[in-house]
C-alpha cells in the first residue's frame, strides 16, 4: 500500500528541498528550445524537463492548459509526460483546476484521481467556486488512491480577491472558509501520527497579507500548500516568508518559468532549479 500522498510529499520536500518546477509549455518557450507549437513540441518540452530534473526537485507542475489548447494529441502528451516523471520516481502534481457539481465532480475525479488513469499523477488542483462540498467525490477518491489534491485557496493573480476575499453572511471569507473545510478533512491523518493531510491549498507566494485580511487560518489547515508566483510573477524568498509565517513548512513553492527560461541545455536547467531550490529553502526551511 502506498503511503499518503502528504506523507510522500512530506518526505521529497526534505530530502530535496520544498521546490515544485511547473511544466508549461508556453508558445514563446517552445519556440526558444526550437520545437515547433503542436502536441509534439509540448511532449518533447515536458519529457525534456522530465529528463533534465527527474530525481531532483520534489515534484513537477505539468500545466494542462498547455497540452489541452492541442487537442487530443495534447492530452496523450500531457499522459506521456505524466508517466515520465512516475518511471522518474518525482511526485507530479497535474495542474487542471477542476470543479464542477458533485455528479460531474466524480467524472474528473476518475479522470485525474483514479488507479490506472493515464491521466492521474499523484494530485490534481482543483477549484472550490461551486461549492467545497461539490469536490467530496474528489477528495474521497484521493483518500482511496493514497494521492492528494489542491483546492484554490487565495490564489496569485490579482483579480483572485474579488472571490476570495468576499464575505459570507456568517462573516467568513471565501478564503477561509475554503481552509477551515480543508483543516476538517486533514484532522484524521494528523491524529493518525501522518506528517501532514493530502488535502492541500493553493496560496500564492504573491498575496503578500492576504492571509491575515481574509481570517485565513494557515497553520490550521495541517496540509501542503502549494505556492506558485515564484520566479516570473516575481515573488521571492522575502515574500514567501511573509505569506506563510508559522505555516511555511507544509509550503512547496512553484516555478515554472523562472526555472524553464534557463532551457533547454539540461544542465541549464539543473543550474536554475538548484538556485530556485536554495532560496526557497532558505525562505521555507530557515
Ligand atoms: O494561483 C495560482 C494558481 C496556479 N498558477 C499556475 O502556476 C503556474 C505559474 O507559472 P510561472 O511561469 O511560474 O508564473 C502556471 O501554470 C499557473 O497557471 C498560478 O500561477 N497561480
Amino acid at each position: 500500500m502506498t503511503a499518503p500522498f502528504g506523507t510522500r510529499l512530506a518526505a521529497a520536500m526534505d530530502g530535496l528541498g520544498p521546490l515544485c518546477v511547473g511544466i508549461d509549455p508556453h508558445a514563446t518557450l517552445l519556440d526558444a528550445w526550437g520545437l515547433a507549437d503542436d502536441a509534439a513540441g509540448v511532449r518533447e518540452f515536458g519529457l525534456r524537463v522530465v529528463d533534465a530534473l527527474g530525481g531532483r526537485v520534489a515534484a513537477f507542475k505539468p500545466q494542462a492548459a498547455f497540452f489541452e489548447r492541442h487537442g487530443s494529441a495534447g492530452v496523450a502528451a500531457l499522459e506521456d509526460v505524466i508517466a515520465a516523471a512516475r518511471a522518474a520516481g518525482t511526485l507530479t502534481i497535474v495542474d487542471a483546476k477542476r470543479g464542477d457539481i458533485g455528479s460531474t465532480m466524480a467524472g474528473y475525479a476518475d479522470a485525474f484521481l483514479a488507479d490506472g488513469s493515464p491521466l492521474a499523477g499523484d494530485a490534481v488542483t482543483l477549484s472550490p467556486y461551486l461549492g467545497f462540498g461539490s469536490l467530496t467525490p474528489a477528495a474521497d477518491l484521493a483518500a482511496r488512491t493514497g494521492r492528494g489534491i489542491f483546492v484554490l485557496c487565495l490564489t496569485s493573480n490579482k483579480e483572485g480577491h474579488e472571490v476570495q476575499h468576499a464575505v459570507g453572511r456568517d462573516g467568513v471569507s471565501v478564503a477561509a472558509s475554503v481552509a477551515a473545510q480543508a483543516a476538517v478533512l486533514n484532522a484524521g491523518p494528523v491524529s493518525d501520527g501522518e506528517p501532514m493531510g493530502s488535502v492541500g491549498l493553493v496560496v500564492g507566494a504573491t498575496v503578500g497579507d492576504a492571509a491575515q485580511e481574509t481570517g485565513t487560518d494557515l497553520a490550521a489547515v495541517h496540509g501542503p500548500f502549494l505556492a506558485p508566483g515564484v520566479g516570473a510573477q516575481g515573488a521571492g524568498e522575502r515574500e514567501l516568508a511573509a505569506v506563510f509565517g508559522a505555516a511555511r513548512r507544509n509550503v512547496l513553492a512553484s516555478s515554472s518559468r523562472g526555472v524553464l527560461a534557463a532551457g533547454p541545455d539540461p544542465d541549464g536547467l539543473r543550474d536554475a532549479a538548484r538556485r530556485a531550490a536554495r532560496e526557497v529553502t532558505a525562505a521555507l526551511r530557515g
